[in-house]
């Protein structure tokens, strides 16, 4: 069923959202999850590269080079965690930064590694400074230090880890400190997906939910995902409710386009989240440039949901800029949100200078 929360009432609880929120949503993700590399779709030269680090790993039965994944949410890294502990045949320990509140809680789970193994730090730009103090011997030597005792009779303690592989995950690369981001061998940026990308996901997910959806119905809902699995899974399932109640349980594209509007997602993927926000660029600020803080205020959102969440979807497909100024609408979002005799010669000068 169609909750009604989903139609844009809570503004972070939209259905476009790419975090994911509800433990019933984590259950079907994982479900979803593909847990090979052969698996994971899209992201080509990611994959490329760390199916040869990976064999080159196991051939010396040595342990892969520390791998940090960035990119925003939804896009597949926590899946590429788990599938490269699956790959080098170890085990995967999780949690994240800030979870990891004292220098100790790093300690226990670092000791208590097996050999080769995972450790998959989420979120790794929140470690608390102490916590990353003690990551970095531990990445470069496999070694820690601890402090046992107190007062004058502390003292420092060398202690050997066992050699493994810390796969961090962040949205925000930007916020690692250079010293954390410097002890990483492989670095690498996911991007947003391809509709012919989402497509196979959408396609490949409405088989295990065992959910008929016909080619079209499965490209219709990739076009509309906003170039991210997570949110083409969650169409999916929306879609399916519609087609279910409304168009005896298949997804053909017209289903797939009268359940998206009716979710009001719009025929470029944009939801009511994404128009609030180029709207306001361009009623309350004359098309821009205006800054993060004063975008965040007018729109009642948190800069934090703006950067991560809004705004590099919207950067990739050209509805908005980022200029040291702030942040410019283009003459892509006056089209598409039928604005264009707002357009004026001062928004093209603007343009010219950005
Ligand atoms: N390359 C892929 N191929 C197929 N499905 C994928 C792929 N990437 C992600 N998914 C699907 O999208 C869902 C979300 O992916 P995941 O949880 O790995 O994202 P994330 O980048 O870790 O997000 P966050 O930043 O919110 O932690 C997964 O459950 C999976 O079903
Ligand atoms: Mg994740």
């Amino acid at each position: 069923m169609i909750e009604s929360d989903d139609l844009g009432a809570a503004p972070i609880e939209r259905l476009i959202s790419a975090e994911s929120k509800s433990t019933q949503e984590e259950a079907i993700e994982r479900a979803l999850r593909p847990r090979r590399l052969a698996d994971y779709v899209g992201q080509a030269k990611i994959r490329e590269q760390l199916a040869i680090f990976i064999e080159a790993a196991r051939r010396r039965h040595d342990t892969l080079d520390h791998v940090l994944l960035f990119g925003p949410p939804g896009l597949g890294k926590t899946t590429l965690a788990h599938i490269i502990a699956a790959e080098m045949g170890v085990n995967l320990r999780s949690t994240s930064g800030p979870v990891l509140e004292r220098a100790g809680d790093l300690a226990a789970i670092l000791t208590n590694l097996d050999a080769h193994d995972v450790l998959f730090i989420d979120e790794i730009h929140r470690l608390s400074p102490v916590v990353e103090e003690i990551l970095y011997p531990a990445l470069e030597d496999f070694q820690i230090d601890i402090m046992i005792g107190e007062g004058p009779a502390a003292r420092s303690v060398k202690l050997d880890l066992p050699p493994f592989t810390l796969v961090g995950a962040t949205t925000r690369a930007g916020m690692l400190t250079n010293p954390l981001r410097d002890r990483f061998g492989i670095v690498s940026r996911l991007e947003f997906y391809t509709a012919e990308e989402l497509t196979q996901i959408v396609t490949r997910s409405s088989q295990l939910l065992k959910v008929p959806a016909d080619s079209g119905g499965a490209l219709e809902i990739a076009r509309r995902s906003r170039g991210t699995p997570r949110v083409a899974n969650r169409l999916l399932r929306r879609v399916r409710d519609f087609a279910e109640v409304r168009a005896a349980g298949r997804i053909t594209r017209e289903v797939a386009d009268a359940a998206l509007l009716m979710l009001d997602v719009d025929h470029g993927g944009l939801d009511v989240m994404d128009r609030k926000l180029l709207s306001a660029v361009i009623d309350k600020f004359a098309g821009g440039p205006v800054g993060v803080d004063n975008l965040a205020a007018a729109i009642g959102e948190a800069r934090d949901t703006i950067e991560d969440v809004l705004e590099p979807y919207l950067i990739q497909q050209g509805f908005l800029q980022r200029t040291p100024r702030g942040r410019m609408a283009t003459a892509a979002v006056y089209r598409h949100l039928g604005l264009e005799h707002l357009l004026g010669d001062a928004q093209v000068e603007l343009w010219r200078n950005a």
